[in-house]
């Protein structure tokens, strides 16, 4: 909807009503055909103002209505039909103008912003591009080199930016909608004609050419496969080489194809997922709606090794007072220097004071007595970080809250370890804790649902996706990427190569493919954790027996070589070779070849031909069935939960929307009957059985993913 009412006696008010964030729907396109209408027809009326209610002008076009209800006015010729308006129409920016809000205040004669204003085309961001003419508006306006970095990037801009780009006319710290209708009442009469930005030659630079190929090249190897800003370029091109109506004509035509495509659709979920897992809920009932969060003013984090260190950063930098502790006085020194360092250089990139002066450090646990909440993030061991809980149930006051930054210990046996378990719970962060999206928050039977509220508000605080997940072994994210690297050995054994394996992964999508990942994770983690599992045992004897454990396949192949002491990118050697140790770049290692050449030959296996569409299926499929197993197990509420732990922990390709998202995409049933097909080929693996909710799943007609929910009850009710 949007109100009409005349102000100040000659200027027409239009205000956007669509809570939260004055979306252009139907309903508001309607609002907005019949008010500017309304207002040019009135003689009264020498100037029009255009903004929004609750202090945000429009978030863009309704993201809710792709796909559905399409009806109503197209935004292009209304746009249009404000810019020809033969009375000046003012847009009065505060929030957000944003999408298709920022392409309707490009439309306008005039943009007033307020000085907190964000203004962005972000339409890229959801696989689109700003096809309200906001390819052929920008670069007119701005120039083409600042219209492809906002079109391509969809990064929103402050007012102060906006203005220095030439976006907006006028910055204010005051009434946006005074200074705007008093500015409207000054133009009221001037002409127009040169305030039409659709009729603005576009500047066009002298090196056109080396330009668009450029930012072409950027755009595709930052992409990783995601079409939208590869669309984008192509429709800025359009303005800077034709004229406007053909450039709107070839903008039209990019969106048509992004629109119907699945990179759309799962960039599209993944806006909605992202904020659909903070409305939490855990299997007893409790819910992010009925369980109040306590505040957390000062938190202490023990252990400071880079986990450690990253947790102090990121509760610093959100304003806590933070008491840092660790035993060891060279570790602790480090460690200060460390953390002071990284505070420092965020400090500079945000243009902020460091928050150096927030944090006080400690040899002594005894120092965190004080404090609302505390994150332990000691040496991965069990025996010691129990220690470390019965030493916090003693010395904290009643009622703090005891984390652990396990990644994969059982947080109720931790909990077990203090006088309140329902204070416990796991706050899973992944390195580095000060830059990464994402935070598991683990409950355990015990938590209490205050527990689990006020960790994921301070998740959120952090800058945080957090993601409320049952307590098991790995949690949702290292429970999936189980499989997902066995199955990755098992094809080494089978003929693969590092590098074949990889490159599928990569040109799937993901930054970095799975022995990459673990060169730059450290092979020894995973070997710990093996070993600690009773799986690994040194100096495996050849032959068939050396591949099977506790009953099933094993791939030794990650034991044998940290036994040669290569750990990854640390120890220079790996997967793959590096120059020297610590250096990133990967390269292909003639030992390693001979090595799996070696190895296949003592345990009689003969390479064969594998193809990337084979690595693609057996291991993201494993990942994904484990996945269906967790959803089972109530391990997680939901598959948006575990889609946006991949997004923002493991890099996969948010424009595949997640593993859940993507079984989807390719149809339950055929995800079923790959799985079928590799199990009977390698029954020896249970992680390609499929489970028995992908069974059902398929058995319901292979529903839509927002409606998995019910087959799950379903079967919960039915165990
Ligand atoms: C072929 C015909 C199509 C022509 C299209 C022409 C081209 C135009 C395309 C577009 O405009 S696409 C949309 C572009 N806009 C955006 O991407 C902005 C998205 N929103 C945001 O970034 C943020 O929401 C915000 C506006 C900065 C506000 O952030 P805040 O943190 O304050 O609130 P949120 O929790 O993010 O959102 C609150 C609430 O509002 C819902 N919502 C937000 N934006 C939209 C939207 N554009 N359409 C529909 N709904 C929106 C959001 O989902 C939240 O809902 P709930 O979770 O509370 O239900």
């Amino acid at each position: 909807m949007a109100k009409y009412s005349r102000v100040s006696g000659s200027v027409g008010l239009i205000t956007l009503q669509n809570p939260p964030v004055n979306a252009l729907s139907a309903a508001v396109r309607q609002g907005i055909v019949d008010t500017v209408e309304r207002a040019l027809s009135d003689p009264k009326v020498k100037s029009v103002v255009i903004c929004g209610q609750n202090g945000i002008f429009c978030g863009g076009a309704d993201i809710k209505e792709f796909g559905s209800n399409m009806s109503g006015p197209p935004l292009v010729p209304m746009i249009h039909a404000i810019e020809a308006a033969n009375k000046p129409v003012v847009a009065a920016i505060e929030g957000s103008a944003l999408g298709g809000g920022l392409e309707l205040a490009l439309g306008c004669h005039y943009r007033i912003a307020h000085s907190k204003a964000r203004l962005g085309l972000p339409e890229v961001t959801l696989g689109l591009l700003p096809a309200a003419g906001g390819t052929q508006r920008l670069p007119r306006l701005i120039g083409v080199p600042a219209a492809l970095d906002l079109i391509t990037t969809g990064r929103h801009v402050t007012a102060a930016e906006a203005l220095q780009l030439g976006v907006v006319d006028q910055v204010t710290d005051h009434s946006t909608v005074d200074a705007a209708v008093k500015f409207a009442q000054s133009v009221a009469g001037k002409p127009l004609d040169a305030r039409r930005i659709s009729t603005y030659p576009c500047p066009r630079p002298s090196d056109l050419d080396a330009l668009f190929e450029g930012v072409m090249e950027k755009v595709r190897q930052s992409a990783r496969g995601a079409i939208a800003p590869v669309a984008c370029v192509q429709a800025v091109r359009a303005a800077a080489t034709q004229p406007y109506t053909q450039g709107m004509e070839r903008e039209k035509e990019l969106m048509a194809t992004l629109f119907t495509s699945g990179q759309a659709r799962a960039l599209q979920y993944c806006f909605f997922a992202q904020r659909a897992v903070s409305r939490w809920s855990m299997p007893n009932g409790a819910r992010w709606d009925t369980s109040k969060p306590r505040p957390v003013h000062k938190a202490a984090v023990i252990g400071l090794g880079t986990m450690g260190r990253g947790i102090t950063v990121a509760l610093a930098q959100t304003g806590l007072s933070v008491i840092a502790v660790e035993t060891q006085e060279k570790q602790l020194m480090e460690a200060k220097q460390a953390v002071s360092g990284m505070l420092e250089r965020g400090a500079k990139r945000r243009g902020v004071a460091p928050a150096l002066d927030r944090i006080s450090y400690s040899r002594d646990i005894q120092a965190v007595a004080d404090v609302d909440l505390v994150i332990e993030a000691v040496f991965e061991d069990m025996g010691l970080k129990k220690k470390v809980f019965q030493q916090l149930a003693s010395i904290c006051r009643p009622g703090t809250f005891l984390c652990t930054n396990t990644s994969a210990l059982d947080v109720d046996h931790l909990a077990s370890q203090t006088h309140n378990p329902e204070l416990v719970v796991g706050m899973h962060f992944f390195a580095p804790a000060h830059v990464m999206k994402l935070l598991e928050v683990v409950y355990g039977p015990r938590s209490s649902p205050q527990a689990v509220a006020t960790a994921m508000q301070l998740g959120k605080k952090m800058g945080k996706i957090s993601v409320a997940v049952g307590n098991c072994p790995g949690f949702v994210g290292n429970r999936m990427l189980k499989p997902y690297m066995e199955q990755a050995f098992f094809l080494l054994e089978e003929g693969a190569t590092p590098e074949l394996v990889d490159r599928a992964l990569e040109e799937f999508g993901f930054p970095m493919g799975v022995f990459r990942m673990s060169d730059l994770s450290g092979l020894d983690v995973g070997w710990r954790v093996r070993k600690g599992d009773g799986l690994s045992e040194p100096g495996a004897p050849s032959g068939q027996p050396a591949r099977i454990r506790q009953g099933r396949r094993y791939s030794p192949l990650g034991d044998l070589l940290c036994e040669q002491g290569r750990f990854g990118q640390k120890t220079g050697r790996g997967w793959y070779q590096y120059n020297k140790p610590g250096s990133r770049v990967a390269r292909s290692d003639p030992w390693l070849h001979s090595f799996l050449e070696g190895y296949r030959a003592r345990h009689g296996l003969v390479a064969r031909r594998i193809d990337n569409q084979e690595v693609l299926e057996r291991c993201l499929y494993a990942l994904i069935n484990e996945g269906f197993r967790i959803l089972e197990d109530g391990i997680a509420a939901g598959p948006e939960d575990i889609d946006m732990i991949y997004v923002f922990g493991y890099g996969w390709p948010r424009h595949r929307g997640g593993p859940m998202f993507y079984a989807g995409m390719v149809g339950l049933g055929k995800v079923l009957e790959r799985l079928e097909h590799y199990h009977q080929a390698h029954p020896d693996v249970p992680y390609l059985k499929p489970c028995s909710l992908l069974w059902r799943l398929v058995a319901s007609g292979s529903p839509p993913l927002h409606k998995w929910r019910e087959v799950i009850k379903k079967l919960h009710s039915q165990l």
